[in-house]
Order: C-alpha cells, then structure tokens, then sequence
C-alpha cells in the first residue's frame, strides 16, 4: 500500500522538488499524491504540474473568516486521503480543525534551529542576531508557532559574509536531507517488514 503524502507550499518549492527526486529515486517509499498552496502563480505549484500531480490552492483573503479557511483546508486535503501531509514551506497557520484531522501526521521543516528563531524568518532573524550556528528543524505541527514537538535538527554554520539568500540556501540544503530522512521514517513505520 502506498504511503500517501500530501505536500503544502509558498513559495519555489525547491524542498517539494527533493522529495519528488528522491521518490522517484526509490530513496522514499511513499507517493506525493497531491500539492497544495495558499497561493496562486508560484513556482511550487508549477513543480506538481509538471511531475503530473494533481493540485489545489486554497487562498486566505484578508478579513474573511480564518476559521472557514481552516475548514475549507482541511477539506481539501482530506480529500486526497493522506497519511501525512508535509508543509514545505508553506506560510500560514493551521487551525483546530486541520489539527483535529492531521494532528500528530503534519510536520514542518523550518529554516532555524528551534525554539530559536521560529516564524516566518528564520535566516533573516538568525543573522540579525548575530549567531554563529543556526540550522534546521523538522517538526510535528501543533496549535503553536513552531512550538511541536522536534522530530530531527541539523546545525549549520553562519559565515561572515553570509546574507540573508546564502545562509538561507545553505540551510536548504540540510532541510532536504531532513525533509526526506523523516519522510522516510514515517512511511516505514507505516509499514512494517515491508522496507
Ligand atoms: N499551527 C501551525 N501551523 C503551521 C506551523 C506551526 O508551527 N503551527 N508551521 C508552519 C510554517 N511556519 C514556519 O515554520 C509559519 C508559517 C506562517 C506563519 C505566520 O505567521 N503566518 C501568518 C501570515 C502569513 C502570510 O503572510 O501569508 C498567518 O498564517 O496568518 C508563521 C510560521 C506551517 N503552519
Ligand atoms: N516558517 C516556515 C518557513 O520559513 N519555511 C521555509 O520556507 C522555505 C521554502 O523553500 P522552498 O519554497 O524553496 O521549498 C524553506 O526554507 C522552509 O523551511
């Protein structure tokens, strides 16, 4: 049986695109059988085209009713039957109901090493500090900002000459190891003796 993943993004989805690189590697037993964005017009939900998975956007306009944004969200991944839904780099907060649903099957990977620099910024704030170690975090999603419970961290080194770009882009690529390393974890332990 395969391992259903439904993927949420922002933004480029370059994080999305290593997870469909390393499936289709046989490195991940699991399926992205859909992918979904707050926005329109992004480069994330171009990757799904192409790779020929269906996909939806659920945008949230100002002032309207968050917590029919959540409802409406909710619907549109249960839908699709996933047995974990990844955000990758996906920019708003889930509420009560998606929780209900997917509590304890969403994680999230962020670019900081938490507790330390959650929201919407991680490089920018990790720079503006001044650390010399940041990194990144794969995470349950819970009712908090970034607060879940972790699931894998990797420390990665602020350069001198760093800007806000190369340290994100460094941190990226330990993002993906962990992105698909705990991918990875989930769909065994979905299967047991099988992998
Ligand atoms: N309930 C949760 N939902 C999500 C979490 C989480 O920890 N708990 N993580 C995110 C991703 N994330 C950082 O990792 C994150 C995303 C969005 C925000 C935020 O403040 N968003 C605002 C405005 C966004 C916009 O400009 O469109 C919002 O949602 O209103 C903080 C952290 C995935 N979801
Ligand atoms: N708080 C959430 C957050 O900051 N998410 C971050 O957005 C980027 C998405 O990259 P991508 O669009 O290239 O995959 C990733 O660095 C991800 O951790």
């Amino acid at each position: 049986m395969t391992f259903r993943l439904v993927v949420l993004v922002s933004g480029s989805g370059t994080l999305l695109q290593s997870l469909l690189d390393a499936i289709a590697d046989g490195g991940v037993p699991a399926e992205v059988v859909a992918v979904g964005a707050d926005r329109d017009g992004i480069e994330g939900l171009a990757r799904a085209e192409r790779a020929g998975i269906p996909t939806f956007v659920h945008a949230y306009a100002k002032g309207s009713d968050r917590t029919d944004w959540d409802a409406g969200l909710t619907e549109l991944v249960d839908a699709h039957r996933p047995d974990l839904v990844v955000s990758a780099g996906f920019m708003k907060l889930v509420g009560e109901q998606f929780l209900a649903r997917f509590g304890g099957r969403m994680i999230n990977t962020h670019p900081a090493l938490l507790p330390a620099f959650p929201g919407m910024h991680g490089p920018r704030d990790a720079l503006a500090y001044g650390v010399k170690i940041t990194g990144a975090t794969v995470f349950l999603v819970d009712a908090g900002v970034d607060t879940g419970r972790i699931l894998a961290q990797e420390a990665v080194p602020v350069l001198d000459d760093d800007t806000v770009d190369t340290l994100h882009e460094r941190i990226k690529v330990a993002e993906r190891r962990l992105l698909i390393d705990t991918v990875t974890e989930f769909a065994r332990a979905h299967r047991p003796g099988q992998n």
